[in-house]
């Protein structure tokens, strides 16, 4: 039956680089080359200005040449021109070593990307006749085939079936994961392989616009846009960049009019002007402004995050509230039943009996933990749905209950409040003794899950779950940065409380319902926070919508997906962590380096005005502290150094500086002391070094 060629073994890994990899340094250094055109120039104002000083002083140099009376000063200018040159080239250089290592990344993503041919059905419903077709020509709405062996051709919904599948291709995790029609479980990306039984999945997604499709332009930075914060960033180095402009055109003036006056001296050439101008103005955060972006978006793709935007990237360092899930997100996930508590006049065993009955069809780990107690303990046989002629109920989020119902017979199991408010529809008593059940199983921070056999209350079955290890630490981390930790339960208060404080997070709303969620987002919002938080579940779609950072599960529905500005490909509900983490450090980085940058430029200004002025002005000889050995070698060893250190910070501008969890003005003290003071002292320092080099070398 199968027309559908076997298709090739994905990739099961994705390649980690290295930071200088050398399979990135080539191209990267042709694509400096590459972008020397004034409309990729353009883009950052501050290295326009030293590509336009570049042309002029190539422009002079060549003039020099055809000019007797200058031709002595040509090799200075050239030099200049040179190294002018050179910074526009190292800026470049970053630039396209920050995007090459995305490019490795979407390369490999598209790798994923295959033509598969397709089994479309001519109806939507398994068994039916189906056609072979490209995949490039399915659309939204057409229902496929996948069968065991088969790569998922387009991204869908499961309409039919459960079958594993391999999505290790997209998530790199190994273990075959289960969809199948129906609840959070139902989305499947093209590119992954259905390892067993067989699937009907409707297309959400034409070709060109499925989620891969997203994550390669995502990755490859061909949406990327200025974030507001870039943005803000570049305005200020545009100011900068006209004071010191308009600052060294002053000069010229003033220079010639004093030497005028003095009758004696020389006027500061056009050469010197510019290249004191390159080095005032910002070009060390000019240069690497964009790559520091860029490795943040690469970064994110490293932790197996794919970010839809700069913007998210950012606003993930900007975040103050983390909304977290309680069960699988604080604790592991997987509550297990540990014991039965049942109401007066009623065994433990006839408890555990109903129990059971109440969870033979339910899925959840809650449901086949319970079923799996009450065989432990009293050996009681599982029960068929289908033999009991039941109708299963299964868990909602907003029922809080699951159960059968046999006839007439309603067999609930569920949330204390939940169950309570549905015995007394059914006109039926709710024991006194309860409560003091239920509180004692919450109290230990387990979820109390109270049984009721048509109306009539039989005990507690209590759900333990266990906080993980190390979570504890990571909030009081978040607290030290000034984060908010929020947590969100169905689960009653008491449970969330004992939770809450076994896990350590600042704040917890019990008894949420998935428009709590929303609700909360919207007030913290209102106060002028940014909120970040994970869902998984098309009952987190509108939360997520709202939420400034929303980290969608892969696992997830496709609506959660699209509801989201990132997607965890790992699907790990912790990640949220990480991304914050990575974020701040991304504006830690761009911080560093502007403070860095600006200190720097100070510091340049006087190392080399009273050495470059000292011919104009003979009384700057007494400022002259850095004793270099002529003003064209103090021009020349600071033009030098302002370019050498953007190749010299290319690692911190990708790598992000040292991540330290501690709150944000004590983070800025220590960044004013380091990149601020180290700015200062530095130029003086390689200025210096530089000048005894080329003196050595008799250069200059
Ligand atoms: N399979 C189930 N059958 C019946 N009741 C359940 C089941 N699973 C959970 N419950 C009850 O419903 C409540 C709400 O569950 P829900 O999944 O919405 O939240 P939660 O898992 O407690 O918290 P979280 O929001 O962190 O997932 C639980 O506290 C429990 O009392
Ligand atoms: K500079
Ligand atoms: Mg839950």
């Amino acid at each position: 039956m199968s027309q559908v060629q076997a298709l090739p073994q994905v990739a099961t890994s994705r390649k980690t680089l290295t930071l200088f990899d050398a399979s990135l340094i080539w191209p990267a250094t042709i694509d400096a080359f590459m972008k020397l055109g004034p409309r990729t120039q353009a883009r950052s104002p501050v290295m326009f200005v030293v590509y336009v000083g570049s042309i002029l002083t190539t422009l002079m140099y060549f003039r020099a040449l055809g000019d007797a009376s200058e031709r002595a000063s040509s090799g200075f200018i050239l030099a200049v021109s040179v190294w002018l040159w050179f910074t526009v080239l190292f800026a470049n250089f970053a630039e396209a070593l920050a995007e090459g290592r995305s490019k490795a990344q979407a390369a490999s993503l598209r790798g994923l990307k295959q033509t598969v041919m397709a089994k479309k059905l001519a109806t939507p419903k398994h068994g039916t006749a189906w056609l072979p077709v490209p995949g490039a020509d399915l659309r939204k709405g057409h229902t496929v085939l996948v069968e065991a062996g088969d790569v998922i051709p387009i991204d869908g919904e499961v309409i039919e079936g459960v079958a594993s599948v391999d999505e290790s291709a997209i998530t790199g995790e190994s273990a075959p994961v289960i969809r199948e029609s129906g609840g959070d479980f139902s989305a499947v990306t093209g590119g992954t392989r259905v390892l067993s039984d067989w699937l009907v999945v409707r297309v959400s997604a034409n070709p060109g616009e499925t989620f891969l499709d997203r994550m390669i332009s995502m990755v490859e930075g061909a949406k990327r846009q200025k974030t507001p914060n870039e943005i803000a960033l570049t305005i200020l180095l545009v100011a900068l960049t006209i004071v010191f402009l308009i600052v060294t055109v002053t000069l010229l003036p003033f220079s010639l009019f004093s030497v005028a006056a003095a009758g004696a001296g020389s006027p500061v050439s056009i050469t010197v002007l510019i290249a004191l101008l390159v080095c005032l103005i910002p070009t060390t955060i000019g240069a690497l402004l964009s790559s520091i972006g860029v490795a943040g978006m690469s970064r994110m793709m490293g932790a197996n995050v794919i970010a839809t935007s700069g913007r998210a990237v950012e606003a993930a360092g900007d975040v103050d509230v983390l909304l977290l899930d309680k069960t699988g997100t604080i604790t592991l996930g997987n509550r297990q039943a540990a014991g039965f508590f049942p109401a007066a006049g009623v065994t433990e065993q006839e408890l555990a009996d109903v129990a059971q009955l109440a969870s033979m069809a339910d899925e959840t780990p809650e449901g086949r933990s319970i079923v799996v107690l009450a065989k432990q303990k009293f050996n009681i046989r599982e029960r068929e749905v289908g033999s009991l002629q039941a109708v299963f109920i299964p868990f909602s989020a907003n029922t809080r209950m699951s159960g059968v119902d046999i006839g007439a017979r309603q067999v609930r199991k569920g949330a204390a409040d939940s169950v309570r408010k549905h015995v007394e529809a059914l006109g039926m008593p709710y024991p006194a003794e309860l409560g003091r059940l239920v509180d004692d199983v919450s109290r230990r921070g387990s979820t109390p899950l109270v049984v009721v056999d048509a109306g009539r209350v039989m005990g507690v079955v209590e759900l333990k779950d266990i906080v993980k290890g190390g979570i504890k630490e990571r909030f009081a981390e978040l607290r030290r940065m000034g984060i908010k930790t929020v947590m969100i339960t169905g689960d009653n208060k008491l449970t969330a409380a004992a939770i809450a404080a076994e896990a350590g997070v600042d704040d917890f709303l019990a008894e949420a319902t998935p428009e709590d969620k929303l609700k909360l987002i919207r007030d913290y919002q209102s106060q002028g926070r940014l909120v970040a938080m994970t869902g998984d579940g098309t009952n987190d779609a509108p939360a997520l919508a709202q939420a400034d950072v929303a980290v969608a599960m892969n696992s997830g529905t496709q609506a959660a997906k699209e509801a989201g500005n990132m997607v965890d490909l790992d699907s790990n509900p912790t990640k949220l962590l990480e991304i914050v983490e990575i974020g701040k450090q991304m504006l830690m980085t761009r911080g560093s380096l502007t403070t860095f940058s600006i200190a720097n430029d100070i510091a340049k200004y006087f190392a080399i005005i009273p050495a470059a002025f000292v011919g104009t002005y003979p009384q700057l000889k007494a400022l002259d502290i850095m004793r270099l050995s002529s003003p064209d070698s103090a021009i020349m060893s600071a033009v030098i150094f302002n370019a050498l250190i953007i190749i010299v910070l290319i690692p911190l501008a990708l790598k992000g500086v040292q991540y330290r969890a501690i709150g944000a003005a004590a983070l800025l003290r220590r960044n004013i002391l380091i990149y601020g003071v180290g700015g200062i002292i530095l130029p003086f320092v390689g200025i210096k070094l530089i000048d005894m080099v080329l003196s050595a070398l008799k250069l200059v």
